[in-house]
């Protein structure tokens, strides 16, 4: 049966390969619902491409551009745009799944209005599952609903736990690559640029994320996406450095057995198990070549040179709106260093800062998460300004 699908994110690095991966089994999957934000070129050629039921922009002027683009091609397509947009997106009665390829927290309201709407999700915003976890999760329990992870870490490990008892696990062990900066010390991070850093040594990423990976703050986001996903608790969760990003991730068990997903760094393996879970199919990714000397090295993590990380196991140890601030703090200040208005150390600056003034609520409701993470986000912005002033 064909599976109709939304993508949220559609001209970034996962909806791209999302659409790679429906070009790979045309009579499997049918696009309905195309949302992007601003890459309208883009946007114009995958409607034209795919002709979804609905197509989404950031704003009304790009949606009047789009719909002018567009006028005359006999398309079945209403276009609409902004948050409201983006909510009307993850809930279209004319999709079986909604793939969340959008970045940051503002992908909460939407995966929450396609759980509501009762669509499985294929999860890549993690953002969302760190501002909110304990929202989405008791929503997607509620409705019945299945939330895939779409994170390679994470696909590794519900990959690896395929048909095993959870209380069986005595731990989770996430791989980190050690982003763009793995092999400088702190005193040389000084005055690293962004060209630098968006360099990643194995994956073709969006920008925050690549930021991400450098500081390691990808890893602690992807750590409190790991207690939620699996209800796991920190304590179970560990992190190691693994260079070469072959093994996505393993499972140790209770005998001590290590269960492990392997395979080249290809994000489109892990979006087409979710599309396709609980079958396997063909996929675009290419396969490992064993007549090639491989070898894959380990080290473990050193929270000293990765402060960020540090500061996400402390926010999701102290629960409620600690997640939420340290993922706002974290959007706020890896935007203000793409934009060259604060230096790469100060984004784990300002989040240590912003986390320390804040007082956690426990248990928060969605409007409790939505404002503590507007307050962290000024804060952030507050906080940067002065530091230019030292
Ligand atoms: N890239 C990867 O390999 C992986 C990514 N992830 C996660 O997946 C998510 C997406 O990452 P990635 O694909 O790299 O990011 P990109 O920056 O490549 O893409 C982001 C997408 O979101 C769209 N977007 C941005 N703002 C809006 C908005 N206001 N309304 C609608 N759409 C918007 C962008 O549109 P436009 O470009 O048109 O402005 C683009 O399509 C992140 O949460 C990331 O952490 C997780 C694992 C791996
Ligand atoms: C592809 C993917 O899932 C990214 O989150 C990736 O893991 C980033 O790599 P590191 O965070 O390990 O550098
Ligand atoms: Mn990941």
């Amino acid at each position: 049966m064909t599976k109709r699908i939304a993508i949220l994110g559609s001209t970034g690095s996962v909806g791209t390969q999302t659409l790679e991966v429906v070009d790979q089994h045309p009579d499997h999957f049918k696009v309905e619902v195309l949302a992007a934000g601003r890459n309208v070129d883009l946007l114009e050629k995958q409607v034209r491409k795919y002709q979804p039921k609905l197509a989404v922009v950031a704003d009304q002027s790009l949606a009047d551009t789009l719909a002018t683009r567009l006028a005359g091609a006999q398309l079945p397509t209403t276009i609409m745009y902004g948050a409201d947009g983006l909510v009307q997106a993850a809930g279209h009665a004319d999709s079986d799944m909604v793939i969340t390829g959008i970045v940051g927290s503002q992908g909460l309201k939407p995966t929450l209005a396609a759980i509501e709407a009762g669509k499985t999700i294929g999860l890549a915003n993690k953002e969302t599952l760190v501002s909110a976890g304990h929202l989405v999760m008791e929503a997607a329990r509620n409705k019945g609903v299945d939330i895939i992870p779409v994170d390679s870490e994470h696909s590794a490990l519900f990959q690896s736990l395929n048909g095993e008892k959870r209380s069986a696990i005595d731990k989770l062990i996430l791989t980190a690559s050690g982003g763009s900066f793995r092999d400088r010390n702190r005193e040389e991070l000084r005055n690293v640029t962004v060209a630098d850093a968006l360099k990643h040594p194995n994956w073709s990423m969006g920008a925050k994320i690549t930021i991400d990976s450098a500081t390691m703050a990808n890893k602690g986001l992807e750590v409190i996406e790991a207690r939620w996903l699996f209800d796991i608790p920190y304590e179970q969760i560990e992190v190691v450095i693994h260079p070469e990003s072959i093994i996505h991730s393993m499972i140790q068990y209770a005998d001590n057995s290590l269960i492990a997903q392997m395979g080249l760094p290809n994000m489109t393996l892990p979006i087409q198990y979710a599309m396709t879970y609980p079958e396997r199919m063909h996929s675009p990714a290419p396969a490992m070549d064993f007549s090639k000397l491989w070898t894959l090295h380990f080290k473990p993590m050193d929270l000293d040179r990765f402060p960020c990380l540090r500061l996400a196991y402390e926010s999701g140890r102290a629960g409620g709106t600690a997640t939420t601030v340290f993922n706002a703090a974290n959007e706020e200040a890896v935007s203000l260093f793409l934009k060259e208005q604060i230096s790469f150390l100060e984004i784990e600056t300002l989040i240590e800062q912003v986390l320390h003034m804040h007082d956690t609520v426990s248990s928060p409701n969605l409007e409790a998460i939505m404002h503590a993470d507007t307050w962290a986000r000024q804060q952030t912005i507050a906080r940067a300004a002065r530091l230019g002033q030292q």
